[in-house]
């Protein structure tokens, strides 16, 4: 889809559904329109004539069908192009190793470091795999085709994993012409379009700000976190995901921050926290009542927020709201638009997604 019937469709939600919001007031930020995606999944097929050969694809969104990308996907980076179609060469050569591969997942970032998971439906040798994946390490980093710092390899399979090198690696941002950094973790989410997370990023630095604390709901690693530190005088940052969180505290370690607390918890939980229904051991080591919140960000799923963290949410002057489904987004604005008497300060498309459907916001909403 083309960015101006994205943005008109964009507009045509919000008018239909927040006529507060004045359209002329929307930003509007787009970027590379190919090679922008900086992580990609695909299925392997196994072609078994006239030679062995393993090719990846990807699915159609609308029909499902299978397409095959023959080593070359566009959306996705030039250093994960050039990864597929020595993955293929390498995988083609090695068919005890490859033949019950079902799966390639690559991360990359600007950094040029790369995280590549092979997934297995079969039980992983410990010798003989961990050879094969260091070779496979070898056969990438020889080629100098492949223009890359770090190449590190996972192989998986049920309740096993083999890891040559590490399971993150290092992403930098300018953000208010400060460098800020992050370590992004395999299986864990990361913002897949690195030139509109920092324009994000830039977007949330610019147009929020507090002289209180900051509650932050779904942080993830902490790729927003890190900003946020930077605007509001304490944060406590919270996400559901165990290796996320950890990965929170190395990266506020890494961005020598100190001014931030964490929590393992869902949102759902932290309403019942904040409203002490009950007490949660995970939440021992943060005490609730030190922290002075008028802001809070959040950041969910596609699925947007529940009734009863609208609700909560709406305990705060200031809601900084980040998300990758239009149409939840305007539905939680709505509601607290119309029940908690929120207005919408600053509205923006992010292009995140180019040659597809899909677009992600950033909503500043503060309290009449
Ligand atoms: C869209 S991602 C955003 C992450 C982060 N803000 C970023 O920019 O990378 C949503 C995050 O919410 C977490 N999550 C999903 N459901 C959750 C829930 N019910 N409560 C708390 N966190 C949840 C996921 O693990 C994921 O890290």
């Amino acid at each position: 889809m083309l960015l101006q019937e994205k943005i008109s469709l964009y507009k045509d939600l919000i008018k239909n559904n927040l006529p507060s919001f004045a359209l002329n007031n929307l930003d509007v930020f787009s970027g590379e329109q190919s090679g922008y995606r900086m992580r990609a999944e695909f299925g392997i097929f196994h072609q078994n004539t006239p030679n062995y050969q393993v090719l990846h694809f990807t699915h159609d969104p609308k029909t499902k069908e299978r397409i095959f990308c023959h080593g070359h996907f566009d959306i996705a980076t030039p250093l994960i192009n050039s990864l597929m179609l020595a993955l293929e060469k390498f995988c083609s050569k090695n068919y005890e190793f490859s033949h019950k591969l079902f799966q390639i997942e690559y991360l990359t970032t600007t950094t040029k470091q790369v995280i590549i998971s092979l997934l297995f439906h079969r039980k992983l040798h410990e010798e003989q795999d961990l050879e094969k994946a260091q070779q496979l390490q070898e056969f990438l980093l020889q080629k100098n085709l492949i223009p890359t710092q770090e190449i590190n390899i996972i192989l998986r399979a049920r309740k096993n994993k083999i890891i040559v090198g590490n399971n993150f690696i290092k992403e930098k941002f300018i953000v208010d012409n400060q460098e800020v950094s992050l370590y992004q973790v395999e299986n864990s989410f990361s913002q897949p379009n690195a030139q509109i997370n920092e324009l994000m990023l830039n977007y949330v630095k610019k147009h929020a700000s507090t002289k209180n604390d900051i509650l932050e709901l779904y942080c993830g690693v902490g790729n927003f976190t890190m900003v946020l530190a930077q605007i509001g005088r304490k944060v406590l940052a919270t996400e559901v995901n165990k290796q996320a969180v950890e990965f929170v505290y190395k990266n506020l370690a890494l961005n020598n921050i100190h001014n931030v607390e964490v929590g393992r918890i869902s949102a759902e939980e932290f309403v019942q926290a904040i409203y002490k229904v009950r007490p949660f051991r995970r939440l021992e080591h943060i005490d609730l009542d030190s922290f002075n919140f008028d802001t809070v960000f959040v950041d969910p799923p596609r699925s947007g927020l529940d009734q009863k963290s609208c609700d909560m949410i709406s305990k705060y002057p200031q809601i900084i709201y980040v998300s990758c489904n239009p149409q939840t987004l305007v539905e939680n604005l709505q509601y607290l638009i119309e029940q908690h008497n929120y207005q919408i300060k600053h509205l923006a498309l992010f292009d995140q997604f180019p040659q597809t459907s899909h677009c992600e916001s950033v909503a500043i909403l503060q309290r009449n």
